[in-house]
C-alpha cells in the first residue's frame, strides 16, 4: 500500500486525507504538513488513524513516503517541489498555476526525469482536458471563461492593482480577459484551472481567459470553448463550490480524490 504526505490541509487536503482514511483510497497517510498548525491538529482529530505533524516541509519531503500531495498554494510548488522530487517522492500537485512558470516547470521536468519520478496533475474542476488533449495539435483558438461570485475571487493580486472593488460589484462583470499565463499570476487561487488547459493544449500564452464577477451566482463555473481544424467544442462545468473555501470546486476535490484512487489502485482505468 502506498505511503502518502500531505501539504496543506485545507478544503482540497483534508478532503483527500478522510478519504484514505474512510478506505476509498487504498492508501496510508502518515506524515501531513501546513504552515497553520491549527489546520493540521483540526484534521489530524477527524482522522481515525492519525498522521504525523512534522514540524516543516523539508521533514515532510524527507519523511518516509512514497507520494506527497499538495493542496496549498503556488508558492509551496515554487518553493518546495525540487526538495520533494530530490527526497524521490512522487508528486501529485493541485496548484498547477506554478508550473506556468518556464523555471518552475523545468524544475518539475528535470527532476521527474534525474529522480524517476511522476508527478500527477488531476483535472480538477475542469472537464474536457481528454478532448483538448485529443485535438491539441488541430487546436487554433481555446478560451476559459470561469464565473465566480465576487466573494470567491477577493483576496486575488489582481485587485491590488485594479479600481474594481469586489465588494461593490452588483450586477455580472467581465473583471479579466488575458492570457493563461497572466491569469494565474493575477488569480493564484482561483484560476489553476487555466494552467491544466495550457499544459493540455497549445501553450499558456495562446490560452485565453475571461473572468466574470457575479454576484448573483452561487456556483464557480468554467467553460472551454474550443476551436480548431477538427471543428469545435464547448464544454461547460457549474460546480458547487467547498463550503470551507468557496475559492474552491467541490469537483477539484473530487477530481483528486479520483486521481489518486487511480495511482494507488491496481483495476482497471477507465478514461484518458
Ligand atoms: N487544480 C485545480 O483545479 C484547483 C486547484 N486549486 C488549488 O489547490 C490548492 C489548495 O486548495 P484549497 O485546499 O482549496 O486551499 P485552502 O486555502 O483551503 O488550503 C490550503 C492550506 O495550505 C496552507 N498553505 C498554503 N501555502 C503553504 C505552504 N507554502 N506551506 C504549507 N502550507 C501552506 C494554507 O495555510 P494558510 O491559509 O495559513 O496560508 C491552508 O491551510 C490552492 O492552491 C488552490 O488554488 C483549487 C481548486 C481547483
Ligand atoms: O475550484 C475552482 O473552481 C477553480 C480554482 O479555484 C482553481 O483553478 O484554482
Amino acid at each position: 500500500m502506498k505511503r502518502v504526505g500531505l501539504l496543506g490541509c485545507g478544503a482540497i487536503g483534508s478532503e483527500i486525507a478522510l478519504a484514505i482514511d474512510s478506505g476509498k483510497i487504498s492508501a496510508k497517510l502518515t506524515h501531513i504538513y501546513d504552515f497553520s498548525k491549527e489546520n493540521s491538529k483540526n484534521l489530524v482529530d477527524k482522522l481515525q488513524n492519525k498522521p504525523i505533524i512534522t514540524e516543516n516541509v523539508g521533514l515532510l519531503a524527507a519523511s518516509p513516503v512514497d507520494m506527497i500531495i499538495e493542496a496549498a498554494s503556488q508558492d509551496a510548488v515554487r518553493d518546495d517541489i525540487l526538495s520533494i522530487l530530490q527526497n524521490r517522492k512522487d508528486v501529485m500537485i493541485m496548484s498547477v498555476g506554478a508550473l506556468l512558470d518556464e523555471s518552475i516547470f523545468d524544475i518539475v521536468i528535470d527532476g521527474c526525469r534525474d529522480f524517476n519520478k511522476r508527478v500527477y496533475l488531476p483535472s480538477g474542476a475542469i472537464i474536457g482536458l481528454d478532448g483538448i488533449r485529443a485535438v491539441k495539435d488541430e487546436l487554433e483558438l481555446v478560451t476559459l471563461v470561469t464565473t465566480k461570485n465576487p466573494k470567491a475571487l477577493k483576496g486575488a493580486k489582481f485587485f491590488e492593482t485594479s479600481n474594481i472593488d469586489p465588494d461593490k460589484i452588483t450586477q455580472s462583470t467581465v473583471i479579466y480577459e488575458g492570457s493563461a499565463q497572466e491569469a494565474v499570476r493575477l488569480f493564484p487561487a482561483n484560476i489553476n484551472v487555466a494552467a491544466l488547459l495550457s499544459l493540455a493544449g497549445i501553450g499558456s500564452e495562446k490560452t485565453r481567459v475571461k473572468i466574470v464577477a457575479d454576484p448573483h451566482t452561487d456556483k464557480n463555473t468554467h467553460e472551454i470553448q474550443a476551436e480548431g481544424t477538427f471543428g469545435k467544442f464547448s464544454v461547460k462545468v457549474e460546480n458547487v463550490p467547498s463550503p470551507s473555501n468557496p475559492k474552491t470546486s467541490r469537483l477539484a476535490t473530487l477530481a483528486a480524490i479520483e486521481c489518486l484512487r487511480k495511482i494507488c489502485g491496481t483495476s482497471l482505468n477507465i478514461g484518458t
